[in-house]
């Protein structure tokens, strides 16, 4: 996989100019049969609804886009293959002007990566030759909607699970190797504390993190099977009788807590004595392959007692099974009495980690019902995004060569927002975001401290003065004259931005149950230039 990353930008060698849909290629060749490769378009990269009946989505993908357009030309074979399948009719000089094209007239304005948005404000606005705006539509897209719906997501998860540790242990369930991947480094950027995917801890230097499967504790069915008995010492080079330690402690245990030791698998006792002398610092145990009570708890607190004989500290078990808050405060209560019992404070902090099937909801349920939870490890509805699976974000034009262009739908929500445009987002006291408005970029910004009409933009009666204490533009130029025009933040700083963004929101914004929506607004002047182009370019029906 590492060979399919691009080395000079570093950006997986699946994203180039053919990962796009064929109707742009055959748009390309009409608008260059009718003089029009150069008209001067505007594109904006907007979606109409936040995803998981949510009010906020996080925009993520952004640098992966500046990277395509850093590599944005067809090569020899390219051309060579679209001769192909292009009609023999097609004209040679429009392949020679297509190997020609590059992105060094394009000009790309974007809202920061990690920033929280709202439905109808561009992400992204590109300017320049329309041929080449139109062609990137598919890519960019692509890069932004699955990157900004993972991103929400994790963000998401973030938001339910508070200071809890989250993992994100979804390779397996993800769509394809590239959404894998793309899984983990945005739910990093989300707020996730690390990954089991050992290739994104190498591509991006996220934190790689796991326990063991189940497999490994049926792999094992008795004590002969611990083919190393002998540990060393943490502090020192003596080694000493390990699995002995463990069977007095497994002893001891049963005397305290009167548990029958017939009920304790032997397998289970020796894969874990046998995890813990190959990893005796990063003990951790997978303890429902049985019975989290009767079995997986009782070997897991024997091995992790013998561990601290030996100087080093155990971590904690996985639960994977059963009513999780129910188990994790059993798991804590047990450790508690040990700790207390035995003088160990350290046992009582030991890590419990809960998987299996876990979601937003799951998560804030087990905060309801009370548990002791420190960590979940997350897959399959975090990285393949369950409950909504894809993020409706658009490119639409809305001007050519400095003339407005809208797209008028039945649907009040599918009509764009014609002209170029800034967005503005307004603040009012305690810090909170209030509204953000779009404004034709002809319009000067408005004033912190001044007064601000901010209309709806498709319902009239709907309209509201803000007085700033802060106003922040959100869209700036990232691209232009064939290069990356700011400095990019690196994804620990991506990661920060998220967190800080979603500070801005008011609580009630980002609650999961009936959230309040957020309002994105329209400046009169716009509103008036929406609606008098919309009458303009609306037929008047005829009744008969
Ligand atoms: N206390 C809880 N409150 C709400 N949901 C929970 C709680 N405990 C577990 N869950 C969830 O309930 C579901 C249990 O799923 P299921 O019944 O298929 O698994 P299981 O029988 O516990 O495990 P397995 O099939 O692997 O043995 C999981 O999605 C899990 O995340
Ligand atoms: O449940 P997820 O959120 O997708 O998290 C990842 C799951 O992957 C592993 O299960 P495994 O592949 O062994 O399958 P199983 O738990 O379904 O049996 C692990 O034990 C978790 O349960
Ligand atoms: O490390 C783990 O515990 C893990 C990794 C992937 C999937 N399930 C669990
Ligand atoms: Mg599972």
């Amino acid at each position: 996989m590492n060979s399919s990353i691009d080395e000079d930008c570093q950006q997986n060698a699946v994203v180039q100019p053919l990962l796009t849909d064929l109707y742009q290629i055959t748009m390309a060749y009409a608008y260059w049969k009718s003089g029009k490769s150069n008209a001067n378009a505007v594109f904006d990269l907007y979606f109409r609804k936040n995803p998981f009946n949510g009010e906020f989505t996080i925009f993520g993908g952004l640098e992966e886009c500046l990277k395509f357009l850093k590599k944005f030309q067809y090569s020899e074979t390219d051309i060579e293959y679209l001769r192909s399948i292009l009609p023999v009719s097609t004209e040679n000089e429009f392949f020679e002007y297509l190997q020609s094209l590059t992105a060094n007239e394009v000009y790309l304005y974007a809202v920061p990566e990690g920033t929280v948005v709202f439905p109808r404000e561009p992400l992204i606005r590109v300017e320049g030759p329309l041929i080449v705006v139109q062609i990137l539509e598919t890519t960019l897209l692509n890069l932004v909607n699955y990157a900004s719906l993972m991103s929400t997501n994790a963000a998401r998860f973030r938001l339910a699970a508070g200071k809890l540790k989250l993992y994100e242990f979804g390779l397996r369930r993800a769509q394809g190797p590239d959404g894998g991947l793309s899984a983990s480094k945005y739910s990093y950027i989300g707020g996730f504390d690390g990954t089991s995917n050992v290739l994104a801890g190498k591509l991006f230097n996220i934190p790689v993190k796991g326990t063991h499967a189940h497999s490994y504790v049926t792999s094992f069915c008795s004590l002969s099977e611990v083919t190393i008995t002998e540990l060393k010492i943490k502090s020192g080079v003596e080694k000493r009788d390990f699995l002995q330690q463990t069977k007095k402690w497994r002893e001891k245990l049963m005397n305290t807590f009167q548990i029958p030791i017939n009920q304790a698998s032997d397998g289970e006792f020796a894969a874990f004595i046998s995890f813990a002398i190959a990893f005796p610092d990063g003990f951790m145990a997978l303890v429902d392959t049985y019975d989290v009570v009767k079995s997986g708890l009782f070997n897991f607190c024997s091995v992790a007692l013998a561990l601290l004989d030996f100087g080093y500290s155990p971590i904690g078990i996985r639960l994977d099974s059963g009513d999780l808050a129910y188990l994790s405060n059993v798991a804590r209560n047990y450790f508690k009495r040990i700790s207390e019992i035995f003088k160990v404070p350290s046992f009582e902090n030991l890590l419990i980690m809960a998987s299996n099937d876990i979601n937003e909801e799951t998560i804030l349920s087990l905060n309801e019902q009370g548990h002791s939870i420190d960590a979940f490890g997350i897959g399959t509805h975090l990285v393949t995004c369950q409950k909504q699976p894809a993020l409706g974000g658009v490119f639409k034009m809305v001007e050519i060569d400095e003339q407005p262009r809208i797209k008028l739908s039945h649907d009040v929500e599918k009509v764009t927002i014609p002209g170029k445009k800034e967005t503005y987002r307004l603040y009012g006291g305690e810090g909170f975001a209030l509204i953000d408005i779009l404004q034709r970029t002809t319009e000067d910004s408005p004033q912190v401290n001044c007064k601000v009409l901010c209309r709806h933009p498709f319902q009239e009666s709907k309209r509201a003065y803000v007085t700033p204490i802060k106003v922040e533009k959100l869209l700036s130029l990232y691209w232009c004259n064939g290069s990356i025009c700011q400095k990019l933040p690196n994804m620990q700083e991506v990661r920060e931005k998220v967190k800080n963004s979603l500070r801005i929101l008011r609580s009630d914004i980002k609650r999961s149950l009936n959230p309040t929506p957020y309002k994105v607004a329209v400046s009169d002047n716009l509103y008036t230039f929406l609606h008098d182009l919309w009458l303009e370019n609306a037929p008047i029906g005829e009744l008969s």
